[in-house]
């Protein structure tokens, strides 16, 4: 008990129906039924007519009790479970939800409000949930022999004021009147709940006695019924049963365990679609039933996850906080009636039960007190209530006029509720401020992320600007060579049309020089042949002079004489061609000296071209 994992442990929220058996007018006016119950199946079918054909819609719930259905049995099967959880130490509220008329009152008391436990200490049938778990928890504690106090509470919300139904009867019907109007206040009690400061707190040591309280307080509210129109079916009403029981630990230590068990019996659910604040879109809250209209907030606030749940916006769920997403266990008994006539009720009460089954608690155990640390508090308890009654006896607290007094007590109340209001409006800031907590911490999220983002994109931006500066530097170049080349390929094509012009040139001096070279190669070809009489006059000469002419001197004359002339000729022809090899050696100046001027030109030309 009270572990970890217990506390961890999601419940939710516990849904029955109940459909009431048909009243004695609709039993008259023979009203057709529209609402079937499966028991079995735990399923509860309603019967429209759309379009003038029936339709059915089904709806599931953790427990139907038909028409037929007893007190009891809707007591064994749905609430023991609940109050031997109370038993055990846990906080448990059951509230019966419905419209006016369909049982809730007979569900959580029914007709037994006279009708104290028999001789033996048997309930009548018509018993309701509230004197059948008084009764369970009496027998259980007497049957364990266990230590315990049980203490109850009843009050009553109207108009989102409190009133005591167990208040003392005063002795004047004037201070019985002040009494039952004057509403106590609700506060917080420092540890995270609240309090209704005034309320009495009824120690019971039997079954008895919890029955004349209730009456009593049932009385009260039929008082108060007739001084304000049909209050009954507006107000609410909430009886709670503290337990505590003492138990010894294994060392012998004497521990109070605690649980509590709340029993709310609601408006009428009808109250809430009047003001048109069906599911969830409460509107006018505060006009007809702000404390109906809050809880069908919160409860659409705890079912959609909503972060803000309106918990401070009315004092009924103020009270009943924990027993909605709290750490309460919970119980809602929705009532419908089966005649056609409440039909639109009878969905919206399923609608609005189906919705509530969403409602997630985490139930925990009570911690509980060392005896001896609850005993402390009840004896500061005493002593504060010591003082006030000698302040009361003996008249030394402080007296004031009545219309003082009044006057205080309004401005107090007025104080009251501008702190409940401010309370309610720092709620509303500190959810602004966690929805914007929120924001902000997913703009940091997002702004990390872009920042990553802008990290990423401005590497790649620099590498990208490096790339496009060094591409824009090839890019130049490129433009630079392309121009050179351009340059380059204009001076070669220069440079080859003048090769070209150089070559024709070349070409017709090379033709001239061949045609001079072919008469110069003639010319040398006669002094060759010049050269070869001559060489072979001179060796016919000399073979003549070996020769003896003695016998034929004349001839010997002759050929000497023909010889003279012959080398007479030879002389000339060698004079002729010494002239001649002048003219050849000017040629050949001339030649090589244009040889050269188309070797420096056309070295020039090569230079250009490089
Ligand atoms: N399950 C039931 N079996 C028999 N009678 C029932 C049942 N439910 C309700 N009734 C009868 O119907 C009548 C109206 O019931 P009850 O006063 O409990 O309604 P209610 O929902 O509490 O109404 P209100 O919101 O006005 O207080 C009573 O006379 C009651 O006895």
């Amino acid at each position: 008990m009270g572990s970890r994992q217990e506390k961890e442990k999601a419940v939710n929220v516990q849904v029955i129906l109940r459909c009431r058996p048909f009243n004695d007018d609709e039993l008259r006016t023979k009203a057709p039924q529209v609402v079937t119950c499966d028991e079995s199946n735990r399923e509860v079918s309603v019967t429209q007519s759309i379009a003038g054909k029936p339709m059915d819609r089904v709806f599931t719930f953790d427990k139907v009790f038909g028409p037929n259905s007893k007190q009891k049995d809707l007591y064994n099967q749905a609430v023991i479970p609940i109050v031997n959880e109370v038993l055990e130490g846990f906080n448990c509220t059951i509230f019966a939800y419905g419209q006016t008329g369909t049982g809730k009152t007979y569900t959580m008391e029914g007709e037994c409000r006279r009708t104290k436990a028999g001789s033996h200490g048997q309930l009548p049938p018509d018993a309701g949930v509230i004197p059948r778990a008084v009764k369970q928890i009496f027998d259980t504690l007497e049957s364990q022999n266990a230590e315990y106090s049980v203490k109850v509470t009843f009050l009553e919300l109207y108009n989102e004021e409190i009133t005591d139904l167990l208040a003392p009867e005063e002795l004047s019907k004037i201070a019985l009147e002040e009494r039952q109007k004057k509403p106590l206040p609700l506060m917080e009690d420092g540890k995270g709940g609240v309090l209704v400061k005034g309320l009495e707190e009824e120690i019971v040591t039997n079954c008895d006695e919890i029955f004349t309280l209730l009456e009593r307080g049932s009385a009260k509210r039929r008082t108060a019924e007739t001084l304000l129109n049909k209050q009954s079916s507006r107000s609410h009403s909430l009886f709670s049963i503290t337990i505590h029981i003492k138990e010894a630990t294994p060392e012998g230590e004497e521990l109070i365990k605690c649980g509590k068990l709340n029993l709310v019996d609601l408006a009428g659910s009808e109250n809430i679609s009047r003001s048109g604040a069906r599911d969830g879109r409460a509107r006018e809250a505060g006009e007809i039933n702000k404390s109906l209209l809050t809880l069908g907030r919160v409860i659409t606030a705890l079912v959609e996850h909503l972060g803000h749940i309106p918990y401070r916006d009315s004092k009924l769920t103020r009270l009943l906080r924990d027993s909605l997403g709290g750490r309460t266990k919970t119980c809602i008994i929705a009532t419908v009636s089966p005649s056609v006539h409440c039909l639109e009720e009878t969905l919206s009460t399923l609608d609005y039960a189906h919705r509530a089954k969403s409602i997630k608690n985490r139930p925990e155990v009570n911690q509980k007190m060392m005896k001896s640390a609850l005993i402390k508090d009840l004896y500061s308890e005493i002593d504060r209530l010591k003082v006030e009654v000698y302040a009361a006896r003996e008249k030394v607290g402080v007296y004031i006029p009545k219309d003082r007094y009044d006057k205080e007590e309004a401005e107090r109340k007025a104080m009251t509720e501008q702190i409940e209001q401010m309370g309610t409006t720092i709620e509303t800031h500190q959810k602004e401020i966690e929805d914007l907590k929120e924001k902000y911490n997913s703009q940091l999220e997002n702004c990390g992320d872009l920042t990553k983002r802008l990290e990423a994109t401005e590497k790649t931006l620099d590498h990208t600007t490096r790339l496009l500066s060094s591409t824009k530097e090839e890019l130049k170049q490129a433009h630079y060579n392309i121009k050179e080349k351009d340059f380059i390929i204009s001076k070669q094509i220069k440079a080859e049309n003048a090769l070209t012009n150089q070559a024709c040139v070349l070409r017709s001096d090379l033709e001239k020089s061949t045609r001079e070279n072919a008469s110069l190669f003639s010319k040398i070809g006669i002094e060759n042949v010049v050269r070869l009489h001559k060489s072979t006059t001179n060796a016919s000469l000399e073979e003549m002079a070996s020769v003896d002419f003695t016998n034929h001197s004349s001839l010997k004359q002759m050929v000497a004489g023909g010889l003279e002339i012959a080398s007479n000729i030879l002389i000339d022809m060698e004079k002729m061609l010494s002239s001649h090899r002048a003219d050849i050696a000017s040629f050949m100046k001339e030649l090589r000296e244009r040889f050269q001027a188309s070797v420096a030109r056309t070295k020039e030309t090569s230079i250009l071209m490089v």
